[in-house]
């Protein structure tokens, strides 16, 4: 596969405090990579850098064959950062044309991107009669102009309703689809797992997973026991060569495995070992339940 960034101990300090501690991420061509993270991980911080606007205290990072020139490699990006300002009288279409001339760029791809989000019908009408949603589609379009081949967006979904956070979704996926590389960051869960095929997550600057979000979500699972000898079933299951941990709710404990063990060869384990469980129950975390774990660490 083709690389399109690659980031090795990337690290940002601010005198005493570290926003973003030793990152590592290889990025391939058409996937659609989150960063996820609370406010104040180091989501924007990590932004920044990788757009050469923030000085990385320690650390490196390439784009694409790692053989052009970070300028050369910043004119295939396009990024959504903050919400740029758009003249509020003007049309879509009259506000795309001013992009092009201050970024020198052809003006021939204003009507296809305004319509690949959603605006090609409304693009002679004026930014002010624009919802909120449109406005963020149209920030979209502009990012898009000189056709990058990665598409970088910060909290690309804050602050609008169900349905306008939807379209974004949707032209987001749209967009990666077209084999235009996206990098977002966002602190919704729901977000990354509804969009991304990657996701890098953050918590005070230290990276606690980094990988497909499939994997994430296919964990192991775990199991949910009971058993009147509680003391002895702890035992056995520490003993058990594939235990990873356990934690215990009310008496209900929840085991975890670093392999995959069916619920039947656990329950003849532990009746082998002379314990008999008064409730077993085989789960799978949501993403949700692994983010918490995760983060609570
Ligand atoms: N210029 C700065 N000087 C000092 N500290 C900073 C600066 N910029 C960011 N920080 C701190 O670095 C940490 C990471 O901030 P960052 O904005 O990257 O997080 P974030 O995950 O993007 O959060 P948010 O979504 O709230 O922006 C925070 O503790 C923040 O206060």
């Amino acid at each position: 596969m083709e690389s399109v960034l690659e980031v090795k101990g990337l690290t940002k300090k601010y005198r005493r405090l570290t926003a973003v501690d030793h990152i590592d991420l290889s990025i391939e061509k058409g996937a659609v990579y989150g960063l996820l993270g609370p406010n104040g991980s180091g989501k924007s911080t990590t932004l920044g850098m990788l757009l050469n606007v923030i000085n990385p205290t320690e650390g490196s990072f390439s784009w694409f064959d790692g053989k052009s020139s970070s300028q050369a490699a910043l004119k295939r990006i396009g990024a959504l950062i903050e919400r740029p300002n758009f003249y509020s009288y003007m049309s879509a279409y009259k506000n795309l044309e001013l992009v092009c001339k201050i970024k020198q760029i052809d003006t021939t791809n204003i009507s296809d991107k305004l319509t690949l989000v959603g605006l090609g019908d409304r693009q002679h009408d004026a930014f002010k009669t624009f919802s909120l949603g449109m406005k963020q589609r149209l920030a979209i379009a502009s990012a898009l102009l000189n056709d990058p081949d990665v598409l970088i967006l910060d909290e690309p979904t804050n602050g609008f309703d169900p349905q306008g956070i939807l379209q974004i979704r949707q032209l987001i996926k749209d967009i990666a689809k077209s084999g235009t590389t996206v990098i977002l960051a966002s602190h919704l869960l729901d977000e990354v797992e509804k969009v991304c095929t990657h996701v890098l997550i953050l918590q005070k600057g230290k990276m606690l997973y980094n990988g497909k979000v499939d994997e994430l979500i296919a964990s192991n699972g775990f199991f949910e026991l009971k058993a009147d000898d509680a003391e002895e079933m702890i035992k056995h299951l520490k003993l058990h060569n594939a235990f990873d941990k356990i934690t215990e709710t009310d008496g209900l404990y929840r085991v975890f495995f670093k392999d995959i063990i069916t619920p039947s060869s656990l329950n003849y384990y532990l009746m082998q070992n002379g314990v008999s469980l008064s409730h077993l129950v085989f789960k799978k975390e949501s993403l949700e339940e692994q983010f918490i774990q995760l983060t609570q660490a």
